[in-house]
């Protein structure tokens, strides 16, 4: 197809042979964090180890953190998160590799369907497939301009920030590195808010309303925020918009961080403390939904739709409904469709 991406040349170098002639596209990277490969404490081990030994993740000095990791953590959670995992494994795989796989395909077809010379990607910060494979791959198929998406709305140095550094360590093994363009977050994106509204008013219209409405977000540790990491005021900014969107009054949105890890203080209130609070409070149905997650995954499908609404009714409420993320329904397939086409301004021909 001739456009800005048509690579041509060169077709010979003196002494070599020549180069195959070849149509490059641009390519975009999905990123999501990484999951485990089987719901074992077998599996689940390596991927904590390689997870929790990021200095992004957690940044206490790395000796006294490597003794706490490998002398007291991987000796006992990994089977504790493989019970966890067990309770949502599908027969594909994980939920978070399976939900991702199929928003980049949907994505793929989105661009195809636009005539758009674009190839997607999907790549794991942690496990497989990483970033430094993809990125190879990409490049050797003639990507000369790459965007990276990290699939995480908002901007955490614990998140984005650590995909940032994995795309960068891959750029470093790579003679003739791409172009390179990164989404830092898309938060408060127009599109992505709508795509977010409609899927909880689709989702009330089917199953009826709770009497709040909590907006659970991944915890980070506050010092963290506190350092200069933009995660909580975007947070925050997201569920505002959203509850505009939604027409909601200030008392019928509740936001919560949930996740916590560790005996720091994370971001508050606490998700568990929260609808612990609410059911104490007389609430007997709430919807939670979950806007940081793109796809659904253990925290979303385990930690919330399970735990949570075990500590809801144990507190007095009767019904803690979970409204599933956007994974690879349309609504987010075109917004970020579009939020990817803006990024690539001048990449493209008109
Ligand atoms: C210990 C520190 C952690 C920080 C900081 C953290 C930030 C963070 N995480 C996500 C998204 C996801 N986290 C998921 C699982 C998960 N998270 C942590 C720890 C921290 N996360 C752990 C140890 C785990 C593994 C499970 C467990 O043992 O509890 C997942 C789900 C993965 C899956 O396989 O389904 C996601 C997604 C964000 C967005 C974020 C910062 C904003
Ligand atoms: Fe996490
Ligand atoms: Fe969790």
């Amino acid at each position: 197809m001739p456009s800005a991406n048509h690579y041509t040349g060169p077709t010979e170098v003196s002494g070599h042979p020549p180069v195959k002639s070849q149509t490059a596209t641009v390519g975009v990277l999905l990123v999501n964090l990484g999951t485990p490969e089987a719901p074992t404490a077998k599996a689940v081990r390596p991927y904590l180890a390689q997870f929790l030994a990021d200095p992004r993740v957690i940044d206490y000095p790395r000796w006294l953190w490597w003794l706490i990791l490998h002398g007291v953590i991987l000796r006992v959670r990994p089977s504790r998160s493989a019970h966890a995992y067990a309770r949502i494994w599908t027969s594909q795989g994980s939920p978070l590799r399976v939900g991702s796989q199929s928003l980049a395909r949907h994505l793929q077809a989105e661009f195809d369907r636009l005539g758009a010379p674009v190839r997607v990607e999907l790549a794991m910060r942690y496990g497989e497939p990483s970033v430094a494979r993809q990125v190879a791959r990409m490049q050797q198929d003639g990507i000369r301009q790459l965007l990276v998406l990290p699939l995480y709305p908002q901007y955490s140095a614990t998140s984005t920030g650590s995909v940032i550094d994995a795309v960068a360590d891959a750029m470093k093994t790579l003679r003739w590195p791409p172009e390179l363009r990164v989404v830092n977050d898309y938060h408060n994106d127009r599109a992505h808010i709508d795509a977010l509204a409609n899927s909880i008013r689709a989702w009330w219209a089917q199953n009826g309303r709770g009497e709040k409405l909590l907006l659970s977000f991944h915890g980070i540790p506050e010092r963290y925020v506190r350092l200069g990491d933009p995660y909580h005021a975007q947070c925050l900014a997201t569920a505002e918009r959203l509850r505009e969107q939604l027409g909601l009054s200030a008392d019928e949105l509740v936001v919560s961080f949930q996740s916590r890890v560790g005996r720091e203080q994370w971001l508050q209130p606490y998700t568990d403390a929260t609808v612990r609070q609410l059911a104490a409070d007389g609430i007997k149905r709430i919807d939670v939904a979950c806007p940081g997650f793109a796809v659904d995954c253990l925290e979303t499908l385990e930690e919330i739709a399970m735990q949570n609404s075990d500590f809801f009714r144990e507190a007095g409420g009767q019904e803690l409904r979970y409204i599933p993320a956007l994974n690879d329904s349309r609504d987010q397939v075109t917004s970020l469709a579009a939020l990817t086409m803006r990024h690539l301004q001048g990449w493209l021909a008109p």
